[in-house]
């Protein structure tokens, strides 16, 4: 039994707390809004991201960080990609003064916006060794809606350090979530960031009309594109067949619970990025990655049309088919290329 910090308390990070839960293992919740807290502990629900689902009477929310750190063994970060840097400086903050030094793990998919930096750099970074044990990223094809009801979900846990990794395993297993373990950090960030691009672009397609040749294309040059920006940092090719790479982009391509998939989805039916974020009310992680991805791939010269095309719509304002006949007019190529 481990005592575990959950911090951020949207639909992921609830989940996976009431799972560990589940798991025998002590856990509190940590968010940022007190009403929320509130909520989870003595309602036992959290309506705003998860309509309707009834959490374990046992799990407790807090608004106080120091609280749900004490004694902590593990520090599970699932806020939004461009929160993590902000909310590690006040776990830092707080593991000092209490003097704790617990495996960080984090749940989160995209790239840093300012740095474009993996979330497993920008912990390091902030995070000194006094303050930490190994870092661990907790990746797969696993929307909450599903894990919330049960499903059976593969995700894998990828760390430098195999025993921690193998920790963060045995902590989250049961009858229906198995999780894998990788030593493959970056090409299982890469994967889990970039997929989040590819599922705005077959949400659009959905939008417009298009059929599942369509959609299967896209998913599969889409891959091909994101582990040429994978290997390009160091990832190993075959990650990205495995759970983080064209699991997760099944996933997300084609999962109405998708938030990427269905913002792209509304796009290709014609409303604004403006409305489409302002509607969702949770985050969109392939928004900015793709901002981050487009910038990546002209940095280290890697091809990426699809990319591309999903940066011009989303950031300057190009018409969707105007990008859709502009990538099928390119010149011919070798597939493997
Ligand atoms: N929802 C899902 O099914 C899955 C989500 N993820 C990833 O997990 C991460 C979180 O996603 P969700 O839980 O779905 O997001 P969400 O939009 O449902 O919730 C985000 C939570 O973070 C909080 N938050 C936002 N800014 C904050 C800040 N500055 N400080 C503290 N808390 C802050 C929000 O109040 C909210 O509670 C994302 O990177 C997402 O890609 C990964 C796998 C599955
Ligand atoms: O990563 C996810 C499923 O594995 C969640 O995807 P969305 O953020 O698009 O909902």
């Amino acid at each position: 039994m481990k005592r575990i910090a959950v911090l951020g308390a949207g639909s992921w990070g609830t989940v996976l707390a009431n799972l560990l839960l589940k798991n025998g293992h002590e856990v509190t919740l940590w968010t940022h809004k007190p009403a929320q807290a509130a909520e989870i502990t003595q309602q036992h629900t959290n309506q705003h991201y998860l309509p309707d689902f009834v959490l374990e009477p046992e799990l407790t929310a807090t608004a106080d960080l120091k609280t749900a750190l004490v004694g902590a063994d593990v520090v599970l970060f699932v806020v939004p990609t461009n929160a993590t840097r902000e909310v590690a400086k006040k776990v830092v903050a707080g593991l000092t003064e209490l003097q704790q030094r617990p495996i960080i793990v984090h749940a989160s998919k995209g790239l840093e916006q300012q740095t474009h930096k993996r979330l497993s750099e920008v912990l390091a970074e902030e995070m000194p060794d006094a303050t930490r044990q190994a870092i661990v990223v907790l990746s797969g094809p696993s929307h909450a809606e599903d894990v919330a009801a049960g499903d059976i979900t593969s995700l894998t846990a990828a760390s430098n350090d195999l025993a921690a990794a193998e920790t963060i395993q045995q902590l989250f297993m049961n009858d229906y979530f198995r999780v894998y373990t990788n030593t493959d950090v970056i090409g299982v960030e890469m994967g889990a960031a970039l997929k989040n691009v590819i599922a705005i672009g077959a949400g659009a397609l959905h939008g417009l009309g298009y059929g599942d040749n369509t959609k299967a294309a896209l998913m599969t040059r889409g891959l091909a594109e994101i582990s040429r920006l994978g290997v390009a940092f160091g990832a190993e090719p075959l990650t990205f067949i495995g759970l983080s790479g064209v699991g997760d982009l099944i996933v997300t391509c084609t999962s109405v619970h998708s938030r990427n998939w269905r913002a792209g989805n509304q796009l290709g039916q014609g409303e604004s990025l403006a409305a489409v974020l302002k509607n969702m009310g949770m985050v969109v992680e392939g928004v900015a990655t793709t901002k981050a991805a487009y910038e990546l791939a002209q940095q280290k010269h890697v091809d990426m049309p699809i990319t591309t095309a999903i940066y011009h719509v989303l950031y300057e304002q190009k018409d969707i088919g105007t990008e859709i006949a502009t990538l099928m007019k390119r010149a011919g190529k070798m597939e493997l290329a």
